[in-house]
């Protein structure tokens, strides 16, 4: 509970507990031990925090000079937990999103995102979010908590509830969620279910196995950046350190009394229910007739079919993998994944369907699928939104990521009339361009990435693969409402004129990060001096041409296609995207890719290699 001093709120902060025993083992405490600690973690405005050796925090206004200073004495008697392993906290960031292993048993993964970790990952938020925000006079910050179907969900959700409610805040528990819903809880307006939040945390390690998880926050300003999850990380690191029994033990107490529950996801959809309502002027039931499948490949998304999809009138038999399962049993749940895609242009095909729609585990991207089988993703899925929006916006920038198609190009600007600003790989940096673009007077309504991730300007730059499907079903609706038949031929129909490559295709060469040949070097700077090697050669080459505008790694058309070679945003990795007319032309373009590679050799090359055997 906050304790209430001179009349204002104030928060608690409990994983400030730094211990004399941890003191003297870590050598951050060592370097603390006689002098106040400035811990960043705790720098929070106006408020002093000391620690008397009982179990409460007391909390005292300070004066402005001194905020941020923190004095962290504990108690003798507290003791450091003998399991608390060393963690690597900077290892966990993942971009803009945290991402370990949290449940044992795959060989070579052991487990680095324990319940611990993810309390102090969790109150290090909190310390962030109290620095960001004001906390308002009358009422605590507030944080909700979500999360897609992982088998590790419920504990790491009441591990970071431990860390909230630990650090003075609330806790709104929204239970199996998706990530869209976690940050629209930011900017709702509904006092009665505790909204708007003033920060939001989703539990998931989206498509990736089952082992996995991890965190993605937002605030009303968006979800947090690479720099802020940095920042998050040393905090946990800090606060991790100095864990002891009687902390973690005090703040399990704390948790139960500050953890509320809410059905936020019923709110969510029907925000979504009704955006679908008033694009089709007001109807109770636009989808009436409608066949729409869903494939939520157990992960988070199966609320769209009985609670959206539904209500709207549509028919949902023959959806699939609508249950949260954690293992995942059917497919990966990614509208980039093959066997994914085939699933559920089999169950439209076998249920005679209008449409199918596939989401990813936590619902941030999608697919679909027209009647007959044509795959609505990747360059498709861009270009149908693209005819969509630009139709509401005439003229405007739709800015994707860097491995979109040379016919998407052609296609938004020649017969759509837009532009497309092709920017960087990553969903986040893709939504901050559009929004930067029109911060300079540029106007973009849509940010959207090949993976199915896409954001719009009128949806709050939500990244929402509901959003998306939902602009989908507006389309089938008003052409409907308006006379036109056919289901989603509407929607194919509008993709005429997208020319498509005959063979496209991503290689991802490694690099061996401890080869001797990397000297020193980071991967980075090895994968730079890659791409340095192979942009000079491409120089030199006359059947080649650098793309006159590029904004990551080696783009390059030739032999009637192109290639993209550029460092992964995450991994000691280089991604290779290929596209051509003809296998002849691809393999011309992978030859030359692999003349520079095999000057480098830490690259493992075999996937390449074996592309051009063919
Ligand atoms: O650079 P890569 O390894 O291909 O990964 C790039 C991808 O990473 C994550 O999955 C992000 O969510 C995507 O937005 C991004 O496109």
């Amino acid at each position: 509970m906050a304790s209430s001093i001179s009349g204002k709120i104030s928060q608690n902060v409990l994983v400030a507990q730094c211990c004399k025993q941890n003191r003297q083992s870590s050598p951050q405490c060592q370097r603390d031990r006689f002098a106040p600690v400035t811990h960043k973690l705790l720098s929070f405005p106006g408020v002093r925090l000391s620690w008397d050796g009982t179990s409460t925090m007391q909390s005292h206004r300070f004066s402005k000079l001194n905020r941020g200073i923190v004095y962290c004495n504990v108690a003798p008697s507290a003791t450091v937990i003998p399991s608390l392993e060393r963690v690597d906290f900077l290892k966990l960031q993942n971009g803009s999103d945290i991402r370990g292993v949290a449940v044992a048993g795959v060989e070579g993964e052991p487990v680095n995102l324990t319940e611990p970790v993810t309390e102090a990952i969790a109150a290090a938020f909190s310390a962030w979010l109290l620095n960001k925000k004001k906390s308002n006079e009358s009422r605590r910050l507030r944080v909700s908590i979500g999360h897609d179907s992982r088998v590790s969900a419920q504990k790491l959700q009441d591990a970071a509830s431990r860390g909230i409610a630990g650090a003075g805040l609330d806790v709104v528990q929204y239970g199996l969620a998706s990530t869209p819903a976690m940050f629209n809880s930011t900017l709702t307006e509904k006092d009665d279910i505790l909204c708007p939040v003033d920060g939001s945390i989703m539990i998931t390690a989206s498509h990736l196995p089952y082992n996995r998880n991890g965190f993605k926050f937002f605030t009303n300003a968006g979800g947090l950046g690479k720099p802020d999850i940095k920042d998050i990380l040393e905090r946990a690191a800090d606060i991790y350190q100095c864990f002891t029994t009687e902390s973690l033990k005090n703040s399990e107490i704390k948790a139960s009394s500050s953890i509320k529950r809410v059905d936020y996801m019923s709110v969510y959809s029907s925000d979504l229910v009704a955006a679908v309502r008033k694009a089709a002027g007001n109807t109770e039931k636009p989808l009436e007739g409608f066949h729409i499948i869903v494939d939520a490949g157990n992960g988070a998304g199966g609320f769209f079919a009985g609670k959206v999809l539904e209500p709207l009138g549509a028919i949902t038999s023959g959806s699939q993998f609508l249950e949260p399962d954690g293992l995942f049993p059917n497919h990966i749940p990614n509208p980039e994944d093959k066997a994914a895609m085939k699933s559920i242009t089999e169950a439209v095909l076998s249920n005679k369907a209008d449409l199918g729609i596939i989401f990813d585990t936590d619902v941030d991207r999608s697919a679909a699928v027209d009647f007959a089988g044509c795959e609505l993703n990747r360059n498709r899925l861009i270009a149908l939104m693209s005819a969509i929006v630009l139709e509401e916006h005439p003229g405007t920038t739709i800015v994707t990521d860097s491995v979109t198609s040379d016919g998407l190009t052609t296609f938004i600007e020649k017969k759509l009339g837009g532009k497309h600003h092709r920017f960087k790989r990553g969903y986040k940096n893709v939504i901050d361009e559009a929004i930067r673009l029109n911060s300079v007077g540029e106007e973009s309504h849509l940010a959207i990435e090949t993976s199915g991730h896409g954001a719009l300007k009128e949806n709050h730059w939500l990244d929402d693969g509901a959003y998306l499907m939902v602009k989908l079903l507006n389309k089938l609706a008003s052409a409907r409402a308006s006379g036109l038949g056919g289901g989603s031929q509407v929607l194919t129909d509008l993709l005429d004129g997208l020319e498509e490559p005959a063979l496209a295709v991503e290689l991802r060469i490694k690099i061996d990060q401890n080869h001797a040949d990397l000297k020193g070097r980071s991967f980075r700077e090895y994968g730079e001096a890659v791409l340095k090697h192979l942009e000079n050669i491409s120089d030199s080459d006359p059947k080649l041409q650098k793309a006159p505008v590029n904004y990551e790694g080696v783009r390059v058309s030739g032999y009637g296609g192109w290639f993209l070679l550029r460092l992964s945003l995450h991994d000691p990795v280089l991604p290779l995207n290929i596209e051509a007319s003809t296998k002849d032309d691809a393999l011309k373009l992978g030859l030359a890719v692999l003349s520079a590679a095999n000057e480098f050799p830490a690259l493992d090359t075999t996937s390449l290699t074996n592309f051009v055997k063919v």
